[in-house]
């Protein structure tokens, strides 16, 4: 668990923004990706939660871009922090017992993206107080092919990792 957080936490420094929206593109999807496949669902929201708690309760510069603190939990982009512990979990709890790349893609792509979109269109809708359409625009549509690579890239090491470990 501690591993996983270390790396969650050192990959949200691979982040840049993009000028028509808040929210920034992120690697540590593909991080929190992975855990879900390395830990038990009970252990993945533990490692999220307590992500959560460093960085934004805390205020450690461990969320996207080296930034912490409230602000990010509860700004626009805060749906996406709270969307991730229940995304996640729940990619862990579907991931079956079978390691396959195929299965791990499929089920982190149609469980953890939905989930994180719409953690990201409410917080976008309430803080920025936009419509639907605008809050898909900046809170969606950019991400959707980067978020794919980063499922199957976790999904990957995932697999990797399980196969190491001899979860199979
Ligand atoms: O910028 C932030 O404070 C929030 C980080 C969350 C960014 C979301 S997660 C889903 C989508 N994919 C990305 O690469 N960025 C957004």
């Amino acid at each position: 668990m501690a591993m996983c957080l270390a790396v969650i936490s050192v990959s949200a420094y691979i982040a840049f923004p993009l000028p028509f929206t808040p929210a920034m593109v992120v690697a540590s999807t593909a991080a929190m990706c992975f855990t879900a496949f390395i830990l038990t669902p009970k252990q993945t929201f533990m490692t999220l939660v307590a992500y959560l708690i460093l960085g934004g309760v805390a205020g450690l510069p461990i969320l996207p871009g080296g930034t912490g603190g409230l602000g990010r939990l509860f700004g626009p982009t805060g749906g996406f922090y709270f969307a991730f512990v229940v995304a996640y979990t729940m990619v862990s709890y579907f991931k079956g017992n079978v390691v396959s790349l195929k299965r791990y893609s499929l089920i982190s792509i149609i469980i953890s993206l939905p989930i994180t979109y719409i953690g990201g269109l409410i917080s976008m809708m309430l803080v920025l107080n936009i419509g639907l359409e605008a809050a898909i625009v900046q809170a969606v549509l950019p991400f959707i092919p980067g978020d794919v690579v980063k499922c199957i890239l976790g999904a990957f090491i995932g697999v990797r990792v399980n196969r190491a470990l001899g979860s199979e």
